[in-house]
């Protein structure tokens, strides 16, 4: 399995390609000039484009993946309606969904043999957007919006509309703030890192009820800790066995084992990363997290070790300036 690493900084408006060698370093193969502050990014389902969120001029770029280095060719791009703070897109690659913060809303951009055509729905009224996730079944959205301490459930139809479901949202404690979330791969739980209070929460999504219910919350953060809380990322080993969360006044990265079924977490240990770690992620193998440090102007490589999951620094590589997203590509 060939792996590609791409980082975005958006202060120096660039993306960073790296090989990831299996060993456990990374080799820079491109660094690419983006027009606008780059800052969210995803691969398309069939690892062809990758597509990245760019500002003050809001649009979202499709660049096609090499198939030999992974490095990129721009290709296209279509305008946005908000200021892209995470994007993603549904499991066939037919729609792009763009989260955001500062517009309070939600957006689904359609694609054509993967290049973003046109909006074609946008639902306003989520204060502090803060991601779009499609289920594993690729039927519901589930929109964090973190100043409503809600997450908002949306069919998603063949047209790309979203249809509010019912019920229409769930909700965490006051003061939480959902912000982005993964999916155990049994389909069975859903994990949301909650940025204001540094809290994960474990959401059943077929509970006896029939409902999806909360079944844990658990304190990311270490007993003493006692400055301000801030939680960004959150991201599950292929297998389901660990998860990992960061908190960017820290600079730390929680690691979490996860029970066989999917339903209990349990805090294994902290580690220290870049300073503010702002979004990381694991690669495809499950042996190596990747984490961006938006205030060190670096990333680094990790080892996933053993039972626990614990993480063993590789190395640590300049990118460009206030680095924030990463994504991994397997071919
Ligand atoms: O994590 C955060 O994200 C929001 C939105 O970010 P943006 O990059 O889309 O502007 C940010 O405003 C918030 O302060 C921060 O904690």
């Amino acid at each position: 399995m060939k792996q590609t690493v791409y980082t975005a900084s958006p202060e120096s408006q660039q993306i960073h390609v790296w090989r990831l060698n299996s060993e456990g370093s990374l080799t820079l193969v491109q660094a690419v000039d983006v027009p606008g502050q780059v800052q969210p990014m995803v691969i398309s389902p069939d690892k062809r484009f990758l597509y990245v969120g760019v500002r003050p001029e809001f649009r979202v770029l499709a660049y096609r993946i090499s198939p030999e280095d992974g490095a990129l060719t721009y290709t296209a791009e279509a305008a946005l309606p908000g200021s892209p703070t995470h994007i993603s897109t549904d499991l066939q690659g037919r729609f792009i969904f763009s989260g955001s913060y500062n517009s309070g809303c939600v957006s689904v951009t359609r694609l054509e043999d993967g290049i973003p055509v046109e909006t074609v729905d946008v639902v306003e009224g989520l204060e502090g957007c803060h991601s779009a996730n499609i289920s594993p079944d690729n039927r519901t959205l589930w929109v964090p919006a973190l100043k409503q301490d809600r997450i908002c459930l949306f069919t998603l139809g063949d047209n790309g509309k979203l249809e509010a479901q019912n019920p229409a949202e769930i909700t965490t404690v006051e003061g939480a703030g959902p912000r982005h979330m993964v999916f155990h791969p049994n389909q069975q739980y859903a994990y949301v890192v909650n940025e204001l209070n540094c809290s994960v929460d474990v959401w059943a999504l077929n509970a006896p009820n029939g409902k999806i219910e909360c079944v844990q919350t658990l304190d990311m953060m270490p007993a003493d800790f006692t400055d301000t809380r801030w939680g960004a990322d959150i991201h599950i080993t292929p297998d389901g066995r660990h998860l990992y969360a960061c908190d960017r006044t820290s600079s730390l990265i929680t690691v979490f084992s996860i029970s066989e079924d999917g339903s209990v977490l349990a805090i294994e240990g902290f580690q220290p990363t870049e300073t503010q770690p702002r979004g990381f992620n694991i690669d495809h193998s499950g042996k190596f997290l990747i984490a961006a440090g938006q205030k060190s102007h670096h990333i680094a490589l990790y080892e996933i070790k053993g039972e626990q999951g614990l993480l063993e620094e590789k190395g640590r590589y300049a990118v460009g300036q206030g680095p924030m997203w990463v994504v991994v590509n397997a071919q």
